[in-house]
């Protein structure tokens, strides 16, 4: 018999997250305590309810821009070893409470030295913390593996440095890279010799592309940059044309996405807030995951969007009817797009995915 798909159900199901920001994703509380350790004096609210609730609201502003306004808080406090550790640690412990058994968390270590901090200090301090919260959550019986990218800032110039930090950081942890921030008037092109420099390392990378922004900063981010996944990648539906009666025509850079196998890491309750979806009914998620895109389900933010992955494949399951065997699908899909070597992803897969997944529809019961 198959297990019921509810909301609990759904968070003891082993999960991958591809598309998760530390700098989005702390506990309330924990704002407030580094607040209060470290001196920053700005924050909304001191009330762990209150502070919570205005982070929710402000990023729900439809705006890329004014989302993106509500990281200096967050990033305000991340500004010390001690604090970023504890923020690494407490990310992978509630990711591992929610049942991801492996998780890429990504950050800008560029915003973390406002108080002198070096950027291989700021690697080493979040790398500590994902260990802290593994070994803690496997103390409590969770296991969770937890890989970073490095995320250069478009607004910035900085890119190239912190592709080389990702580089340099590649055997204790740091599986990628990517670019955030704004999307619009930063094309991923004014990085292009980064992306350049990162394939020659053979360092894998994605990049935020077609979320504020349409389908040619997606056709750029793979075809001139080569992404190997993309951030949202939401306005690709642009170039998928649903026909009256019914009938689906891929464009060109929408059938190249598909061939290819490039992951879209959809963040459902992000868009909504951004604007990059109008409402959950007119998000492009169903259509792509209908056509068989590589569609995997994240959260984005935790903190700005009060989500968990569970809530989000929750959000998904009750708006579309998925069951199980998609809620697999979307899991083996970013699975097999995380920057961990093909080994270990097999492992993921056969190992620990699909046999429990076997178990969650009931099969050979
Ligand atoms: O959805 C997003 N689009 C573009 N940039 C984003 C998004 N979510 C977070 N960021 C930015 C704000 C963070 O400070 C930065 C690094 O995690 O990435
Ligand atoms: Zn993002």
């Amino acid at each position: 018999m198959s297990t019921p798909l509810t909301s609990e159900n759904l968070r003891l199901a082993p999960k991958v997250v591809l598309h998760d920001h530390l700098d989005g994703g702390l506990r309330p509380q924990t704002l407030i305590d580094l607040a209060k350790e470290t001196g920053y004096d700005r924050l909304p609210s001191t009330d762990a309810g209150t502070l919570a609730t205005w982070f929710r609201e402000s990023a729900n502003s439809g705006s890329l821009e004014r989302y993106l306004e509500t990281f200096a808080h967050t990033v305000g406090v991340m500004q010390t070893r001690d604090a970023i550790t504890r923020i690494a640690a407490e990310a992978a412990e509630d990711l591992a409470a929610d049942g991801v058994v492996y998780a890429e968390v990504r950050y800008a270590p560029e915003q973390s030295q406002q108080k002198g901090l070096g950027l291989d200090e700021i690697v080493e301090a979040t790398q500590e913390g994902f260990a802290l919260g593994a070994s803690r959550a496997a103390a409590d019986g969770r296991t969770i593996r937890v890989g970073t990218l490095l995320c250069g800032m478009r607004q910035a110039d900085r890119s190239q440095e912190i592709a080389e930090l990702a580089v340099r950081h590649r055997d204790s942890g740091v599986v990628g890279f990517d670019i955030a921030g704004p999307e619009a008037g930063f094309p991923p092109t004014r990085q292009i010799d980064t992306f350049e420099y990162l394939r020659q390392e053979n360092m894998h990378f994605t990049i935020h592309a077609g979320e504020s922004f349409g389908l040619p900063s997606v056709w750029e981010a793979v075809q001139r940059c080569g992404a190997e996944r993309l951030g949202h990648g939401v306005r690709l539906a642009d170039d998928v044309t649903v026909g009256e009666d019914g009938s689906v025509k891929l464009g060109e850079v929408a059938s190249y996405v598909r061939d290819r196998r490039i992951a879209l890491e959809m963040c459902p309750s992000s868009n909504l807030q951004t604007g990059a979806a109008k409402s959950l009914e007119e998000h492009p998620f169903p259509l792509l995951a209908a056509e068989r895109f590589r569609v995997t389900v994240n959260t984005d933010n935790r903190l700005m969007s009060d989500c968990t992955v569970s809530s989000e494949f929750g959000l998904l399951v009750e708006a579309f009817g998925y069951g199980w065997e998609d809620v697999e699908r979307f899991t083996l899909n970013a699975a097999k797009a995380a920057f961990i070597d093909y080994e270990d992803r097999r492992a993921l897969i056969d190992d620990v995915l699909i046999p429990a997944y076997q178990a969650l529809a009931g099969d050979g019961s």
